[in-house]
């Protein structure tokens, strides 16, 4: 296909997909990456290199990846015109090259252009949020007992108030809404009706069981104990409460789960293992309470877009910080990874932050494409570096004896204790 502004490399294959939705990755699969805004220009390289250099080891240039820069963010606007931010072609080379990874790219608060990463993600229906939380050896943290926070959250990527769907205060489309809703649906509860800002929050049925699905999918395949839906279903009653129902249905229809003791909690045998797992659910709030303090008690968590974006960040901070939080995007065969921290514009250009979020968001990518002994190299390296207290400031600042190193830096200790 003929790009306008992306170039293909000379030499690669794509990844295809097949009926089933399995993925044929070649020895030199093109991976489309966007570099991102901030501290894109800091870490993205970083974890090119780091990413090359495993590969290069691991199979001594039997595979090897040919990337393929796609546009998005700011960059965009140079390279198309000063109004495109997400250019037709980089959504159609992401779709059909089927793998690729993703620095942050800036939102702007309050007004201009509405999110790029809800966009894609919304676009190219990456339906599932994927963020593990593990910690590593010797990375500081505020909790007693890091090692017991292994949690992998499938947060829901397409519905939510996340989803955009709002009105500013004044205009006559919010006004337009909120007499809707005063007149004809008998709305009593706007306290000011006035210069007020009106926002929807669509949850579905089919977008709960997709997301709900593959989260209990991914507790039978890696042998995890429990599946916890997390919803503030007490006060949002036909949203987060039927996310909960709908979630619960899941498990009882698909995974033939029982009421455990009576319920609501329910569990099924592991059909791998004989295992038992557990799906249960727990309130919002309370649930940003259990994880400070009974992290060990919570395995894969399924949630709402937006609670999934909260609990993720808390979660990192228990590890060490978003600097070191990897993700991916999943639809049914497009997979697009990404670092769950946003570009921190005071930073960017500094060759300062952690590049442990992308680069740990790129092992994610290496094993969902099959190479194991690559994404193996990333974790040995990683956690050679942090053991060596090599580490860039954000750790630094909190590690005793640690050893400062610049973004890039980290990530050639990386390469050396693979
Ligand atoms: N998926 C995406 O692309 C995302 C994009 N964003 C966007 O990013 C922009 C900035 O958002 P903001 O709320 O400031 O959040 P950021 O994640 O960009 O930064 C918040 C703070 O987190 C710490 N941090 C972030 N990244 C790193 C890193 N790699 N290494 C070490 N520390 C890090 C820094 O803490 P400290 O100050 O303590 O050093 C930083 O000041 C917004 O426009 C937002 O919309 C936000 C999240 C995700
Ligand atoms: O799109 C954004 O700017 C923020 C997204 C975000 O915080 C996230 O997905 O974790
Ligand atoms: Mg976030």
């Amino acid at each position: 296909m003929g790009y306008q502004n992306i170039k293909v490399p000379a030499t690669g294959e794509k990844i295809t997909v097949n009926a089933d939705n399995s993925i044929n990755v070649p020895n030199n699969p093109i991976i489309p990456f966007i570099e991102g805004d901030g501290i894109g220009v800091d870490v993205s390289p970083a974890m090119i290199k780091v990413v090359d250099a495993a590969v290069q080891k691991a199979y001594n240039g039997e595979r090897k990846i040919s990337w393929m820069e796609v546009y998005a963010g700011e960059k965009a606007t140079h390279v198309y015109d000063q109004d495109t931010w997400m250019p037709k072609e980089t959504l159609e080379a992401i779709k059909d090259y089927v793998v690729s990874i993703k620095g942050p790219l800036t939102t702007p608060v309050g007004g201009g252009i509405r999110s790029l990463n809800v966009a894609l993600r919304q676009e190219l229906d990456l339906y599932v949020c994927q963020r593990p939380v593990r910690w590593f050896q010797g990375v500081p943290s505020p909790v007693k007992a890091p090692g017991d926070v292994d949690m992998v959250i499938f947060r829901e990527n397409s519905e939510d108030i996340y989803a955009g769907v709002e009105w500013k205060a004044g205009t006559p489309e919010a006004d337009k809404v909120i007499k809707f809703l005063r007149e004809e649906m008998g709305v009593k509860n706007i306290r000011f009706p006035e210069q007020c800002g009106i926002g929807v929050k669509p949850v579905s049925e089919e977008g709960t069981k997709r997301l709900v699905r593959k989260a209990i999918q991914y507790a039978v395949d890696n042998d995890r104990d429990s599946v916890t839906i997390v919803h503030k279903g007490n006060i949002m009653k036909f949203t987060e409460g039927a996310f909960k129902d709908w979630g619960y249905q899941v498990a009882a229809e698909e995974f033939g789960a029982e009421l455990l003791d009576g319920g609501p909690w329910m569990s099924f045998k592991n059909p791998n293992t004989g295992k038992e797992v557990v799906v249960k659910d727990v309130i919002a709030d309370a649930m940003l309470q259990q994880i400070l303090l009974r992290p060990a008690e919570y395995d894969v968590i399924a949630t709402l877009n937006l609670n999934g974006d909260y609990i993720s960040d808390a979660l990192a901070a228990e590890v060490g910080g978003i600097g070191i939080a990897p993700g991916a995007n999943l639809s049914d065969s497009v997979a697009m990874f990404e670092a769950t921290h946003g570009t921190a514009p005071k930073y960017a250009g500094q060759d300062k932050v952690n590049p442990g979020s992308v680069i740990l968001s790129a092992e994610m990518m290496l094993r969902h494409m099959g190479w194991l002994e690559a994404a193996d190299l990333v974790i040995k390296g990683v956690e050679g570096a942090i053991a060596n207290k090599t580490v860039t400031y954000d750790f630094e600042r909190l590690m005793e004896g640690a050893k400062l190193r610049k973004c890039s830096e980290f990530a050639g200790d990386v390469i050396d204790n693979m």
